[in-house]
């Protein structure tokens, strides 16, 4: 851990109104968060519909590696032809990656004659970044272009000066595109990481990217982008500008917020990431209650109420901030300054990462830095047009699902016990309905206790033949039933509603137990532990590529990717093991005890737990049929089967 890259972007709207934009984009690691996909990200970015001279892109790179920059290098120089195509032949999407892959073949394409040599040219840069990725050094050769010299032997992730190239100076007569036209502005950017200094995370390093592009471009909007979400929609600028720019309704925005789409889901959404209720359920929902939360990717904001700004009636934007840029320092006058900026002391003694940018210590920086936001008196906007703004990578096996969870639910739990708890920091701030709002997610965390107990208890007591809910026939079990029978028909014809499938449906049900038996609960330990000062807080991000190809094919065939030894597993097992145990133990001594008179007062344990055993139908086969890589270990087998035995051996002692 300890790497990250980001970029932004720069612009007028009209000769007199001057927007800037900046997209941030970031990224950790270059093993998991592959160069050709940050670089797609950051072309289909440079080559949004917006006046480029306007347009400032800087990548922000967490892992300050020599091959990112290299890569980056390589995308200025294909931007040149690049852009200029997309503009003419109106491509979308402009991620070259993404494109070619979704128009395949030159009939697929806008103009074939044009399509083919372009494709040449962005596979030619591909294999060289990937193979200069794979020898892990650049060659000799390129050494002497600009830049280069600024990484040195001995320089680590973790150890580094802060470095900012500024690859592409919009404002140079020389930087056009192939057809002349000028070329937005791109900066590479790592900021300095020492091992005695703590680097914050994320959050750090959009506050780094916050005071670069200050000084280079200081766009008064910005954007932010995750280095695995390109633009699908060219646009977005415009689009959420428009909300920025109204005259009647316009002063009181704080950000404009995209939902996240991804598009890498299978049809029947295996580990339920689609986010498809959330985006066009809740998140409507919240921003009918003043706006919705702010969600670290595909999110413009104001750079100003990032500087911590409260809201006032005379609030009025400086439109020619920037502008100044035009005529004063040369761009390695530029360069120096800003990495006067992100060395790691600048923050010491600051307001940086409290009161001003985003949000330090917190697991969701995101959320808690949106909420500050709304508190000082701004709202937020959802914008979710048609034509899907921004797409990501969602994880493609359990391991990677559960871990971006735990670290959601931690987050979202933390910030409930905590004084920036909605209901506390945001009291006569934000209305009652979005402080209800953020709370649901507060409570994912804590729910893994209910839900455990509920997987458990009322199964071992089957197996004990220990009655605990009312008879089916009784009048008392129709609370049960309505709230059961309710909330899960509800949320089926939500999902359907909104374009799960049925098999879709019920695969969020599955995952919905297993986030709570181990995201939930590994989350409401650590927050737990952080409140008593044992532990310390962690990003851990997702990995953006599956390292085999027979683990994609299991992603594609929708088969459940463990393939790894982890806690979590283990835990799963011996839920689903210890259900199955205590379903035929449990019908067994009905059966063979005679006891059959006794299945009326257990039949919802009967029922609850047949339906828990048949939703853990693939751990079954991950655990005794599969045989394939991504099934379970044996050491998961053995321990769980061991706890499962146990637990069922007590119960019947
Ligand atoms: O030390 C770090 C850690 C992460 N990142 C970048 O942060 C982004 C998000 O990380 P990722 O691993 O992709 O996490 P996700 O779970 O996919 O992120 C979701 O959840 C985060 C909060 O938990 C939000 O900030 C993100 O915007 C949201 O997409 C990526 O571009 C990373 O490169 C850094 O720059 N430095
Ligand atoms: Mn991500």
């Amino acid at each position: 851990m300890g790497r990250a890259r980001e970029m932004g972007v720069d612009g007028d709207i009209c000769s007199r109104a001057l927007v800037r934009l900046l997209l941030g984009h970031h990224s950790v690691d270059p093993i998991a968060e592959p160069q050709i996909l940050v670089i797609s990200t950051i072309l289909s970015a440079m080559a949004y519909n917006y006046p480029p001279e306007k347009l400032s892109i800087y990548l922000s790179d967490d892992a300050g590696s020599i091959l990112t920059f290299y890569a980056l290098w390589e995308a200025s120089r294909f931007a040149k032809h690049w852009l200029p195509f997309c503009k003419q032949y109106n491509v979308e999407p402009r991620s070259p990656a993404a494109y070619f892959s979704k128009f395949c073949n030159p009939g697929d394409a806008f103009n074939p004659t044009k399509w083919s040599p372009m494709k040449n040219l962005y596979e030619e840069m591909a294999n060289r970044i990937d193979s200069v990725a794979m020898l892990g050094k650049i060659p000799e050769e390129l050494k002497a272009n600009k830049g280069f010299s600024e990484w040195s032997s001995g320089m680590t992730s973790r150890n580094h000066p802060p470095i900012v190239q500024i690859l592409i100076d919009g404002r140079d007569q020389g930087s056009i595109d192939s057809n002349g036209n000028a070329l937005p502005t791109l900066v590479y950017m790592a900021r300095e990481k020492r091992p005695q200094h703590h680097h914050h995370f994320k959050a750090g390093a959009m506050n780094a990217l916050i005071r670069v592009s200050s000084e280079i471009s200081n766009s008064p909007i910005i954007l932010n982008m995750d280095c695995d979400m390109y633009s699908n929609n060219s646009e977005s600028i415009r689009q959420a500008l428009c909300f920025f720019m109204d005259k009647e309704k316009g002063h009181d925005i704080g950000f404009v917020q995209y939902p996240q789409f991804f598009d890498n889901i299978t049809k029947n959404d295996l580990y339920g990431n689609s986010l498809n209720v959330i985006n066009q359920v809740d998140l409507p929902g919240l921003d009918g209650w003043g706006g919705p939360p702010y969600l670290g990717t595909g999110c413009f904001h104001r750079r100003e109420i990032l500087y911590g700004r409260k809201y006032g009636k005379d609030y009025e934007e400086d439109r020619t901030a920037g502008i100044e840029r035009q005529t004063a320092k040369n761009a390695s006058m530029l360069e120096e300054k800003a990495k006067s900026l992100i060395t790691c002391t600048y923050e010491h003694n600051t307001q940086w990462g409290q009161e001003i940018g985003l949000k330090y210590d917190c697991p969701a920086e995101d959320i808690i830095t949106g909420l500050l936001i709304q508190c000082r008196g701004w709202k937020s906007v959802l914008i979710n047009p048609p034509r899907k703004a921004f797409l990501g990578v969602a994880p493609t096996t359990l391991a990677e699902s559960l871990v971006q969870y735990k670290r959601w639910s931690e987050g979202h739990f933390q910030i409930l016990l905590s004084k920036y708890c909605a209901f506390i920091l945001g009291r006569g701030k934000i209305k009652l309905g979005l402080q209800m709002g953020y709370c649901i997610y507060g409570l994912w965390a804590p729910n893994s206790l209910p839900t455990l107990y509920y997987l458990v208890i009322p199964s071992l007591c089957l197996l004990k033949g220990v009655s605990l809910f009312p008879k089916i026939i009784s009048p008392w079990a129709i609370p049960f039933a309505y709230i059961a029978m309710g909330k899960h028909v509800y949320e089926l014809v939500e999902a359907l509603q909104y374009g799960d499938t049925l098999a879709g449906w019920w695969n969020l049900q599955r995952m919905w137990i297993l986030r709570a038996t181990t995201s939930y609960f590994y989350g409401t330990i650590d927050t737990i532990l952080k409140l008593l000062g044992i532990s310390k807080m962690r990003f851990t991000i997702t990995a953006k590529v599956s390292a085999d190809g027979n683990a994609s094919k299991r992603y594609e065939q929708e088969v459940i990717e463990f393939g790894s030894t982890s806690s979590m597993f283990v835990i799963i097992a011996v839920v689903a093991l210890l259900n199955l145990l205590c379903l035929v133990g449990g019908l067994h001594s009905l059966v063979v005890d005679g006891r059959i008179m006794g299945l009326e007062p257990l039949f919802i344990q009967i029922l609850l737990c047949a339906l828990v055993v048949a939703i853990h139908f693939p751990i079954f086969e991950a655990l005794f049929i599969r045989k394939d890589k991504g099934s379970l270990p044996f050491s998961v087998t053995f321990l769980s089967l061991g706890f499962a035995t146990l637990a069922y051996l007590i119960t019947i002692a």
